[in-house]
């Protein structure tokens, strides 16, 4: 089965006039597709256009140019009561979770669907459902100022997803939480996805998040997307300097600084750095390395993470032998993987 786009940007560009900086693009030419199912994680630093692209999304704001498709419809040329409907079909969870702090738990989640005019018992019932579902039914009538950060998210989540949409859009959601309640979100997130099947587009600054729950991934960058794929590949072979920071804020795998000094004190035969990854049979090479090149080889440095059951990550070598068997070594290892020479 071929996944369906559920949102497309076709070329889209954003301009604001500004009184003091004239006219600022936000969004440059953006094309992406999110398809039914995904978890979509677009990554940026602070003001690469990240918050512009979502309020497109969910129709808050209007496209300098291009075309902005939510399941199947032309957003861009919508009547104002028209993209009400649109915007019935995107649940939306933010940072500071901007929870009514003088209704309870039960009336936060209640709330959307009585401006979409459910019935009282039918209420009850779906708002019990969703507490359930996020976890947080015993707290139905508290009120958010008793709610730790994360039990206030699992609220956001739940009246987000009152009215069944297809799409949430999550913006910095996990960026007020600890680590440890950040990984609770993202696998309750996750469960989102795949027990309802509701498509999720995430925007963080914060590439653990992509990691734990994307599919895939737009690195967005002054307004521009400069990498986007699947999470693995976007993870596993950065091609731009900018991805490859945010990769390094998850996986410190390349000697650096003082670490590299310590290593190149002690070790004094070449040293490469290889990306690792489950397709990528170095072991195959490296057992091999002493009958065929007369090399021998110490693991000196490494750092390999897991994402979506995959493993990624870099192994730095130390090659001991004559020149031309390390060479010729290095020239077999870059038939299966990356591999760089690493220098003082
Ligand atoms: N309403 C607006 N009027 C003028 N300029 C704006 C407006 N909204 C955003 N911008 C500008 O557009 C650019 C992108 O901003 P945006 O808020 O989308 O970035 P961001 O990646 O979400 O950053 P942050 O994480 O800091 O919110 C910035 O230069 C910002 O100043």
């Amino acid at each position: 089965m071929t996944a369906a786009p559920l949102i497309e940007l076709r070329d889209v560009t954003k301009v604001f006039a500004t009184a003091g900086r004239g006219r600022v693009t936000a969004l440059d030419g953006i094309n992406l597709t999110v398809n039914a199912g995904d978890v979509f994680a677009i990554i940026g630093y602070s003001g690469a256009g990240k918050s512009t692209l979502v309020r497109l999304v969910n129709a808050l704001e209007k496209v300098t140019s291009g075309q902005v498709i939510v399941d199947g419809t032309d957003i861009t040329a919508l009547s104002e009561r028209k993209l009400r409907e649109v915007r019935r079909g995107i649940g939306m969870i933010f940072q500071q979770f901007n929870l009514l702090r003088s209704r309870t738990v039960f009336g936060n989640v209640a709330y959307p669907l009585k401006i979409a005019g459910w019935s009282k018992p039918d209420i009850e019932k779906r708002v019990a459902e969703l507490l359930n579902f996020v976890g947080i039914l015993d707290k139905a009538w508290h009120y958010p100022d008793q709610l730790s950060g994360g039990q206030k998210q699992r609220v956001g989540i739940a009246r987000a997803l009152a009215t069944n949409p297809k799409i949430l859009l999550a913006d910095e959601s996990t960026s007020a939480l600890d680590p440890e309640t950040t990984a609770d979100v993202l696998r309750l997130l996750k469960r989102v996805n795949t027990e309802l099947g509701v498509t999720i587009m995430v925007i963080t600054h914060e590439m653990e998040v992509v990691r734990e729950i994307a599919d895939r991934v737009a690195v967005l960058d002054s307004g521009r997307i400069i990498e986007q794929g699947s999470a693995i590949d976007v993870f596993a072979n950065p091609q731009h300097a900018t991805t490859r920071r945010f990769v390094e804020t998850v996986l410190q795998d390349q000697p650096e600084g003082a670490n590299l000094e310590r290593i190149r004190t002690r070790h004094a035969g070449r040293l490469v750095t290889a990306r690792v990854r489950d397709d990528r049979n170095i072991g195959a090479v490296l057992s091999s390395a002493q009958a065929r090149h007369g090399v021998s080889f110490e693991i000196v440095y490494g750092g390999i993470k897991e994402l979506g059951g995959q493993s990624f990550g870099g192994l730095t070598l130390e090659l001991i032998g004559e020149d031309a068997g390390v060479d010729a070594l290095i020239t077999e290892l870059r038939e299966v993987t990356e591999v760089q020479e690493v220098k003082l």
